[in-house]
């Protein structure tokens, strides 16, 4: 990738998000020279990254000797519109802008940077170890080679699928953009259950914390779907169908997801307005 042939790479947002790509994009080849940092309090870990590198950041950018060729938007959706203006006038007439901010539309993009290339994404926190899934949309504006260029920035991190209709990336964040959340919060509650059960809290966290790990790894690596997988642990009438019939089998849980994913869907919309 040669970010330097089509201008340097332009970052707003040096936090988890933005650190994880960065760092990805990084550890890939890229030349940090070609790298400009705007972020008016970056997350610590992310500092020592742009430190070893010898990038700047700069709490706000008002002129650059040369457009960049991408701007990667890695801030909080709520702040969009105090951030857009300045991006906006740093833009060329070849700049390619790529969003990863959950809810916000291609449009809301278009308003401020009229005529623009802009691809918005939605990745998850694997990325921090090149282990994410991202699913991206395009406007219009974007040509062929803009989008190879956006899959290839954005693979540093993990996958990338692309779809046409927008108004999927509202799902797609209430699946795979939160969905990390949802597998964490079941560590922390199988810990906590194994510590009510009389396992020590550390002894409770590790088998929890290594159960959810290798469970993930297993779904990876074998041919087999999650019903089956699940089903290969559960012996009629055995301890997994004790705690299966608690949890109301497939249709509890499912209910709960289902609500659940419908709620951060929302949220998506809601954030679009
Ligand atoms: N955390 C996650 O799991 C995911 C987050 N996202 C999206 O990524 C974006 C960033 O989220 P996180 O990295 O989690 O948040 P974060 O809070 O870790 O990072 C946001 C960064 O923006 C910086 N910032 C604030 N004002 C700024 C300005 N005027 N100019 C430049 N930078 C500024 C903050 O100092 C902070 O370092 C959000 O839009 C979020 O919707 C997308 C996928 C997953
Ligand atoms: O919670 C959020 O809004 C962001 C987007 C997806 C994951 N974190």
């Amino acid at each position: 990738m040669t970010f330097t042939s089509q201008g340097p790479l332009l970052l707003a947002g040096a936090g988890k998000m933005g650190g994880a790509i960065l760092e990805g994009l990084l550890a890939r080849g890229l030349d940090p020279r070609t790298v400009i940092v705007q972020d008016p309090d970056p997350a610590p870990a992310v500092g020592d990254l742009l430190a070893d590198n010898g990038i700047d950041v700069l709490p706000f950018i008002d002129e650059l000797t040369q457009p960049p060729g991408v701007i990667l938007i890695a801030v909080k959706p709520q702040i969009m519109e105090a951030v857009l203006p300045g991006l906006a006038k740093l833009a060329g007439p070849h700049t390619l802008v790529v969003s990863i901010a959950a809810g916000r539309r291609l449009a809301s993009f278009e308003k401020f940077m009229p005529g623009a290339a802009v691809v918005r994404a939605m990745p998850n926190t694997p990325a921090a170890i090149r282990r994410g899934i991202t699913v991206a949309v395009a406007n219009k504006r974007v040509t062929p080679v803009q989008r190879a260029f956006a899959d290839d920035l954005l693979s540093a991190v993990g996958e990338v699928l692309w779809v046409d209709d927008e108004a999927l990336l509202d799902p797609v964040t209430a699946v795979s953009g939160s969905g990390p959340a949802y597998v964490f919060l079941l560590a922390e509650c199988l810990a906590e259950a194994g510590r009510a059960a009389g396992l020590d809290a550390k002894l409770a966290a590790q088998l929890a914390r290594a159960t959810v790990a290798g469970s993930g790894a297993l779904l990876e690596q074998s041919d087999l779907s999650a019903e089956q997988l699940r089903k290969n642990v559960t012996s009629p009438g055995g301890t997994t169908a004790a705690a299966l019939e608690v949890l109301g089998g497939v249709d509890g849980l499912q209910k709960l997801m289902t609500a659940a994913v419908a709620a951060a869907t929302k949220r998506g919309r809601d954030l679009a307005k």
